[in-house]
């Protein structure tokens, strides 16, 4: 009795302490987005064509970009006609509502966790994947997993050095091979040590050169190949890393990586401290896939599951 209601109470503390963290970094994102759509609440009376105009204007400026903010505007209209609406301070409801309808994904979006699952990191240079895969080995680590992590980024000797010292600092086993050797080779071995020590999670990091995506598309290619003939009853999963820091840009990053890749989840990392986290919206919202982690500092704990209501009842709150 005394225990549920301890437990109760520590998801609560949890819960409010992955809120406050929230809040605290997306402060610059919330104040990009909300400090334009209040303006324009404040300055109309009524809702008319031109306060729609304005309202569309600034999402577009604060990262969501045209199409997300074209989406949303076309629901709201639509939204204020049947619930009658009047006064433009009731559409920061709608749209807080509006939103979290967009951002709204299947509940079925951590199930790799729970299972033998090979995850392929994908991304270009500097986004971030190497911390991402060192915070997530720590994570499933301190979970209770058995995590594996495999350097396929075989192109530079410092993304395997990189990648030595966060397993080191995570404390699980990495696989690798010299520089420039075939990362399907390394794939191969590293898949060959998951099932041997029956690891639930293998982490590979893959080269990310974006430049050049028919290459790129070849050795992913060439690597899911390997998985999937070598160990075929693994869940596999897809996450590709994006900076969020260069808003747009990251964006098209996505499109070009989805024509390439069957990519499962987006890591959004750099959330704190960047006003241009509105792209966690137009990520989802245009391109349908979901993001499942967003980094939130440099350090080993700093990473955290996405969940796509509380970051914009954070974005809407300022207090959490
Ligand atoms: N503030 C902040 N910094 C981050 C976050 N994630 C990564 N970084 C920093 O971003 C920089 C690049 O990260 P890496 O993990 O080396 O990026 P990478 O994509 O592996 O880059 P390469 O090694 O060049 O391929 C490092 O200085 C990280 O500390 C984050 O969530 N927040």
């Amino acid at each position: 009795m005394f225990k549920k209601k301890d437990n109760q109470e520590k998801d609560t503390q949890e819960k409010k302490g992955f809120f406050g963290k929230l809040v605290k970094g997306l402060t610059k994102t919330r104040d990009n987005i909300l400090g334009g759509v209040d303006q324009v609440l404040g300055s109309f009376t009524k809702i008319d064509e031109d306060f729609y105009e304005e309202l569309e204007e600034a999402l577009i400026v604060a990262d969501l970009g045209v199409n997300t903010a074209m989406t949303i505007m076309e629901d709201l209209r639509q939204k204020v006609k049947e619930k009658k609406i009047k006064d433009t301070a009731e559409v920061r409801d709608l749209l807080m509502e509006e939103l979290q309808e967009l951002m709204k994904n299947e509940e079925n979006l951590y199930d790799f966790t729970e299972k033998k699952s090979i995850v392929l990191i994908i991304g270009v240079n500097g986004v971030g994947k190497t911390t991402t895969i060192g915070k997530l080995a720590h994570q499933y680590k301190e979970a209770g997993k058995k995590v594996i992590l495999a350097a396929g980024d075989t192109f530079r000797a410092a993304a395997i050095d990189q990648l030595a010292e966060w397993s080191n600092r995570a404390g699980v086993e990495l696989i690798s091979q010299q520089e420039n050797s075939d990362p399907g080779a390394v794939v191969y071995d590293a898949v060959q040590a998951a099932k041997a020590r029956n690891a639930d999670i293998l982490i590979c990091d893959t080269a990310g050169r974006l430049h050049n995506k028919k290459n790129l598309m070849e050795e992913l290619r060439k690597l899911f190949k390997i998985i999937s003939r070598e160990y075929p009853e693994a869940h596999k999963e897809v996450l590709l890393v994006l900076d969020s820091t260069t808003g747009q840009n990251a964006l098209q990053q996505a499109k070009q990586f989805k024509d390439i890749a069957d990519i499962t989840g987006i890591v959004l990392t750099k959330l704190d401290g960047t006003a241009k986290g509105g792209i966690a919206i137009a990520i989802q919202t245009e391109l349908n896939i979901p993001v499942k982690y967003i980094g939130v500092g440099e350090g080993m704990d700093d990473l955290q599951r996405f969940d796509s209501e509380e970051f914009v009842t954070a974005l809407f709150n300022e207090e959490g």
